[in-house]
């Protein structure tokens, strides 16, 4: 028997991952891991649990008990967290921020490592994160890294947190996913690398539809 065929979408911070990865799940009929919505949890969690982001040993219990659940109805889904909606909260840079520095603690990444697999599930699995394709899903068949200029990034940002209606600075955004894409790239833990085997696109200058079109041609031709 086949296992559960898997496509890992990894990148940076605001490269697109997750306007392709859901793009591409609903294409193929597949679930949708958004990994960086658990780190973004468990932030939330910590931080209402008064807990510095460095106390690996008081967040690595919070991560294997996070009392978390994603509820999906139709083409809505809500994130609840402890019996609280949070699905808004986790979207600030500051809780991103937090994400990423709780992401680099080693014993905390491996008390997420089963909650992730447990996605893999049939008829297939769209995951995305950073660590997807490295470690996460290792022996995914295909392996898309997803990466853009900090710059565009930035604007893609900008514009995402405005139309939310947010008070936003896009120096400071850029300040902000630099810092963030130097302590992925740089941990000592499942840094943020394309797998070996992965596809690279650079979106720089590609729109959302001229990227799906990319990956879908990658997969169809992999699987
Ligand atoms: N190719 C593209 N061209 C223009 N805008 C894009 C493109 N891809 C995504 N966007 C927009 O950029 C913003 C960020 O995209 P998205 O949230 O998918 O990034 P991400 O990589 O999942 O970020 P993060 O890792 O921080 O969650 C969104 O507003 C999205 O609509
Ligand atoms: N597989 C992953 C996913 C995310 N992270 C960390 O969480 C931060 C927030 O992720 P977003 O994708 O929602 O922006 C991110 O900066 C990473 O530090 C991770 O380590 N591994």
């Amino acid at each position: 028997m086949h296992p559960t065929p898997i496509v890992t979408v990894d990148g940076p911070s605001g490269a697109g991952k997750g306007t392709l990865s859901s793009l591409l799940a609903k294409q193929l009929g597949w679930h949708f891991l958004d990994s960086g919505a658990i780190y973004r949890v468990l932030a939330v969690a910590s931080l209402h649990h008064d807990l510095p982001c460095n106390d690996e040993e008081s967040i690595v219990p919070l991560a294997t008990g996070l009392d978390v659940s994603f509820e999906t109805n139709g083409e809505s889904s809500r994130i609840i967290l402890e019996g609280e909606d949070v699905t808004d909260d986790i979207r600030t840079e500051q809780v991103g921020s937090v994400a990423s520095q709780i992401a680099a603690l080693p014993r905390v990444r491996e008390a997420l490592l089963r909650r992730q697999r447990a996605f893999q599930q049939a008829p297939g699995l769209v995951a995305d994160g950073r660590d997807m394709g490295t470690v996460v899903f290792p022996d995914a068949p295909v392996k898309l890294f997803l990466t853009a200029s900090a710059e565009t990034r930035a604007e893609r940002r900008y514009s995402q947190l405005k139309a939310k209606g947010m008070d936003v600075n896009i120096a400071r955004l850029l300040t902000d996913i630099k810092a963030r894409d130097e302590r992925d790239a740089n941990r000592s833990i499942a840094p943020l690398v394309p797998a070996e085997d992965a596809v690279v696109i650079d979106s720089t200058h590609l729109n959302i539809d001229q990227v799906f079109e990319k990956a879908m041609e990658i997969i169809t031709s992999r699987l």
